[in-house]
């Protein structure tokens, strides 16, 4: 295991700047999931660690040497991919060390880190079958333990569990956490699967147009997103964008204000064009949380579509002559999404007064789309003390 540095690593393709820039520090032993939508530049930035692609500029650190112009065989990285290319005609044995065959390592080596990884990956006893007698998630453990015996400083996957059913991709979730505690190595994964990149990784490195967004743990990324790409990409379903102005006493939007105290943030001001962020989870009918309601008028709605989901219901919620859009959709300025308890007895086209949950809303900078704060808190009180943040009702 080691760690991993890019240093100001850029790639170009004649017109396409597919990794701009990049810094990143990994640790010994950090799980890191890439996330960004398509073409953002995750293979690549993959391709320049394993060495498949060198970089335009930059410097890429394994341990203490410089890999950057290395070839892949001497770097001590292992990927493993999305397309599992077993050797159809050699048995599971064969396929696992095939690597290790080629170098010419001792017979009593290979044997015994063959041994190894096939307990790692569970697939002892299975060592003499065919790749065809075999399910998708026994031959994705094959591939995963082809990689294991190189016993490399640095695992590359590169959504090793997307062509695996979505039962077979949770139960995977869990082995590949088990094999990170017990190789203890770093894994650098990349990943269209959020829950993936929310319950397995250290940190989430989230990218867009070739530059890093942001690198924090899961829960910070979703918490505290850098910018309004981060929020809008962490979560699933997407975060609500309302826009904004600060005004002397909050702010205002559209169909509702908020009040508070604005001098509290920096690089806020009066007049400001914000945007206002609030998860489906922050959004409440007044009539459950009254607590929350304080310091702000509630928010008229009449309900649109109902997504039942099992454990909680989506609800599309319009602002005044808010129109109807496609479910799923990022919330428009004249439409909120709001996820409530599946017990809450609601109905389409019911008119309802919501409200947010202050500690949870975000402001972002409209122009720039940075951060400016996350939750904004009550304001003064009757008896004129600070507000802290309001309690919920459940
Ligand atoms: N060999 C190449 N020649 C030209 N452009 C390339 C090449 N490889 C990648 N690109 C471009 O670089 C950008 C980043 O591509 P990359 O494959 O790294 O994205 P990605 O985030 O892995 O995407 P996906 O999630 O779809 O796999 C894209 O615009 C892509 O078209």
């Amino acid at each position: 295991m080691a760690r991993l540095k890019l240093e100001h690593v850029t790639k170009r393709y004649e017109d396409v700047t597919a990794v701009d820039d990049m810094n990143l520090d990994i640790d010994d032993g950090e799980f890191v999931c890439l996330v960004g939508p398509s073409g953002c530049g995750k293979s690549t930035t993959m391709e320049m660690v394993a060495g498949l692609t060198t970089p335009s500029g930059g410097t890429v650190t394994i341990g203490d040497r410089d890999v950057t112009n290395l070839p892949p065989k001497d770097r001590g990285v292992a990927m493993v991919f999305q397309n599992i290319a077993l050797f159809p005609h050699m048995d599971v044995y064969d396929n696992i060390s095939f690597g290790l065959r080629l170098r010419d390592y001792p017979r009593e080596e290979i044997d015994r880190r063959v041994e190894h990884a096939a307990d790692i990956v569970q697939l002892e006893g299975m060592l003499d079958r065919m790749p065809d007698e075999m399910s998708g998630g026994q031959r994705q453990r094959v591939a995963i333990a082809r990689a294991i015996v190189r016993e490399p400083d640095v695992f590359l996957m590169d959504e090793p569990l997307a062509n695996l059913d979505a039962k077979l991709r949770v139960h995977m979730r869990t082995e590949l956490q088990r094999l990170h505690k017990e190789l203890d190595t770093t894994i650098i994964y990349v990943t269209h699967d959020q829950a993936e990149a929310m319950t397995m990784a250290d940190r989430i490195a989230v990218l867009d147009a070739g530059k890093l967004q942001q690198i924090d743990p899961p829960l910070v990324c979703y918490n505290e997103p850098a910018n309004l790409f981060v929020a809008g990409f962490i979560g699933s379903p997407s975060m609500n964008f309302v826009d904004g102005t600060v005004t002397e006493s909050g702010l205002e939007s559209e169909y509702f204000d908020l009040e508070f105290d604005h001098a509290a943030f920096q690089g806020v001001g009066v007049g400001d064009a914000v945007t206002i962020g609030v998860r489906p989870e922050d959004v409440y009918p007044a009539s459950e949380a009254a607590s929350l309601a304080s310091g702000s008028r509630p928010i008229e709605v009449i309900t649109d579509v109902l997504e039942p989901m099992g454990d909680e219901i989506f609800t599309y919620l319009l602002m005044g002559e808010g129109e109807t859009s496609m479910a799923q959709e990022a919330a428009t300025n004249d439409q909120l999404l709001m996820s409530i308890d599946p017990n809450t007895d609601i109905t389409e086209d019911q008119e309802m007064d919501v409200v947010l949950d202050r500690r949870n809303v975000h402001l972002f900078d409209a122009a720039s789309g940075q951060a400016l704060t996350h939750g904004i808190v009550s304001p003064p009180d009757a008896d004129g003390a600070a507000g802290s943040p309001a309690e919920t009702d459940d």
